[in-house]
């Protein structure tokens, strides 16, 4: 591969803020600053709005003309407590971990999806049994045949290793705090569950080399790390003093023999290809985003801070960059997984598009959307999604359910 991330710089920049539908005034992305004659002076004296209240305003605009109606619900949820999932540490010794949470009437979501899987896949092959023997037996046969050829294609299957509570739908009961195990690791690390669909959507097979680009604090390269599959793990994060949390996260979670076989690195990952092009089977480029709820929500580290506009407006841009760097690091044949936690088009099915694009155009790479719409139908009981997503899924917050938003979508490189 000649090029990498940053060689691709030029023609990524062309999708900057002054390009087509990400001017000031875009939605999803707010306005450019404006130049005043009198700004500093309007700059000193005008009231600090918190950052949270223009996020909120900001999401009022967009997002009530993309949801309309669905708005107002997603607001308010957005404005409530979250909800978490447990996910069991494999790693600890907790037999009872598993009892104690079911007890408390939380179940693995995980495994309830598979259960379904596999019933759907056996149905299903029931029913191409029947249709067959109905068209061997039967005058008309034919006909039996290609009414079972058009039922729905069966699911694929979900990693089981990953073990995942939560309580049900309306239920807003808290997970009390893991406990340490006699070795020191704790028994579960409490997450929003919707963070694992794109964990599950990466499905690590046994050995396979898989990089985590984007990887702190580390909830997702933990969960990585429970399907006891990945031959190879690198997790990788920009910010040091963020890596230093992974680190945290490894030494709560991990045991000594097997973090030691992660590989963690803080590179840009924009220029991960020039290092490593085309070696890993599984790439998750979990980017950056406008973290919607937490923008709302906390006023530390906010995007929508006036000092950061410039940072948040360049944020689709720095999302395709890794995006790009994440396929060129894919092996032939690889999966990337690309999520954030924003519901806003311009970070989610437009980065894909362009980046789908952009390695066709650029590298003579081919990818293309694998269809997730399964996930959809296994996840229905625990995850509110969207219907409106033209490439990937998206889990919108519902005050029944109130996880995410997170957006995933699966690239496999031809
Ligand atoms: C959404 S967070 C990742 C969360 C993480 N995957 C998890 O599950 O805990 C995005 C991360 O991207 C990192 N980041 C930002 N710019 C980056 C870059 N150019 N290269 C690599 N990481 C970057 C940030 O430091 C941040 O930790």
């Amino acid at each position: 591969m000649a090029a990498g991330g940053r060689s691709v710089l030029p023609v990524l920049l062309r999708w900057g803020p002054g390009a087509p539908g990400l001017g000031p005034g875009t939605p999803g992305l707010g306005a450019a600053p404006r130049r005043h004659r009198h700004k500093e002076k309007w700059a000193a004296t005008a009231p600090r709005i918190p950052a949270t209240r223009l996020a909120l305003h900001h999401f009022d605009t967009n997002y009530s003309l993309q949801l309309r109606e669905r708005w107002p619900a997603m607001r308010a949820s957005l404005l409530c407590e979250q909800k978490y999932g447990a996910l069991v540490n494999n790693f600890a010794c907790a037999d009872h971990v598993a009892q104690e949470l079911e007890l408390h009437n939380a179940t693995d979501f995980v495994s309830e999806a598979a259960k379904k899987a596999q019933s759907l896949l056996q149905g299903s092959a029931a029913e191409a049994e029947k249709g067959e023997s109905t068209s061997q037996d039967g005058p008309g046969g034919g006909r039996t045949v290609t009414q079972a050829g058009t039922s729905p294609l069966p699911p694929a299957p979900v990693s089981s290793n990953i073990k995942c509570y939560t309580f049900p739908r309306g239920d807003i009961t808290r997970f009390r705090p893991a406990w340490p195990d006699t070795l020191g690791l704790l028994s579960y690390y409490l997450m929003d569950a919707a963070s694992l669909l794109p964990v599950l959507a990466l499905n690590v097979q046994p050995d396979d080399f898989v990089l985590d680009l984007c990887a702190a604090p580390g909830g997702k390269t933990l969960a990585l790390l429970q399907t006891g599959a990945c031959g190879h793990l690198a997790a990788n994060d920009v910010s040091t003093s963020r890596t230093k949390r992974l680190y945290q996260i490894l030494n709560s979670y991990v045991p000594k023999n097997v973090r030691e076989t992660v590989r963690v690195t803080s590179y840009d990952g924009r220029d991960w290809a020039e290092l490593e092009g085309g070696t890993f089977h599984k790439v998750l480029v979990d980017v950056p985003c406008t973290t919607d709820r937490h923008s709302v929500m906390e006023t530390d580290n906010n995007i929508f801070h006036r000092r950061r506009t410039k940072e948040r407006q360049m944020l689709p841009m720095l999302q395709l960059q890794l995006l790009m760097a994440g396929i060129l690091a894919t092996k032939p044949g690889g999966d990337v997984v690309y999520s954030t936690c924003s519901l806003s088009p311009l970070q989610n099915e437009y980065v894909i598009e362009r980046a789908i694009e952009i390695a066709e155009t650029q590298f003579n790479i081919m990818t293309h959307a694998e269809d997730l719409s399964h996930f959809r139908m296994l996840f229905q009981d625990t995850f509110s999604f969207s219907s409106d997503c033209r490439l990937g899924e998206l889990v919108l917050p519902h005050l029944t359910a109130n996880f995410g938003p997170m957006y995933f979508c699966k690239l496999r490189r031809a």
